[in-house]
């Protein structure tokens, strides 16, 4: 079973329409690229799955749930979790603080009151500062932290409270090309435990970190596909031809 599938979104602003029936399937630990020109609906459909815009027609479902109408709240405790193109890392926070503030968004206030809690807590915290080579800098505030290192911070912040789905708008956007390839590096070892959605205008890392790739134009779904097909599909080509 698919964790993810959202068919037949639509999403109408006014008298625009972002997305015109688009689909998108993701299967347990897979890593699903979301690609296609500027204004094509990318982001729209990120909204949709996370519950921050409501479609105005379609069906998502998640673990086999309908989750359409569910709120931002329910699809995280569900096991949704997204970073979006704006940060949410607070900078006057330590880094440490930080990803606590996001793993007791889930924890239930009076098991925060226990010290076996706590100390459970200590250890996730460093584990993911570990992970994402910031432990060093955990005490320092975030605000100290390059731009590269704030996204980081701000995808373990979103993999904290182990999602079984993380939803990236544009993770490397203002990264340098060191920083990309970092980046591709974390990532990589989070596949064993959840699946990723990730929105990318970089194609180079996409196709270096993802199985499979759907690609959106002006809101409608032209292919989607391993890496091989998508790149070998005459009508993708045409797109980016179009673009360039
Ligand atoms: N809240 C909104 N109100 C009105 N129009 C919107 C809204 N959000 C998005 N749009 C429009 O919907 C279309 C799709 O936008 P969207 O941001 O989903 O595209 P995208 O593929 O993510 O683009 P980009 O690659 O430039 O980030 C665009 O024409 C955009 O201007």
């Amino acid at each position: 079973m698919a964790l993810l599938e959202a068919r037949g979104l639509k999403k109408i602003f006014g008298k625009l329409t972002a997305l015109n029936g688009a689909e998108l399937i993701v299967q347990p630990n897979e890593f699903h690229g979301l690609i296609g020109p500027n204004g094509s609906g990318k982001s729209t459909m990120m909204k949709c799955i996370a519950g921050a815009e409501v479609p105005t027609e379609g069906k998502v479902t998640f673990g086999g749930q309908d989750i359409t109408a569910a709120t931002p709240a329910e699809r995280a405790r569900a096991g949704m979790s997204l970073k979006f193109q704006i940060t949410s890392v607070l900078p006057a926070l330590t880094l440490y603080d930080n990803v606590l503030l996001a793993l007791q968004g889930q924890t239930a206030l009076t098991k925060l009151m226990f010290s076996r809690t706590r100390g459970l807590l200590h250890d996730k915290v460093m584990a993911m500062l570990e992970q994402f080579r910031l432990v060093d800098r955990a005490g320092e505030h975030a605000s100290a932290l390059s731009h590269g290192q704030q996204q980081w911070l701000e995808i373990a912040m979103a993999l904290a409270p182990e999602p079984k789905l993380l939803l990236l708008d544009e993770p490397t956007g203002g990264m340098s090309l060191e920083e990309r390839r970092v980046t591709g590096e974390l990532l990589a070892p989070i596949k064993s435990r959840c699946s990723l959605v990730i929105v990318e205008h970089d194609l180079d890392f996409i196709r270096d970190i993802c199985d499979r790739l759907t690609v959106l134009d002006q809101g409608a779904v032209l292919n989607s596909g391993t890496i091989a097909e998508i790149q070998s599909c005459p009508k993708v080509q045409e797109v980016y031809l179009r673009r360039a």
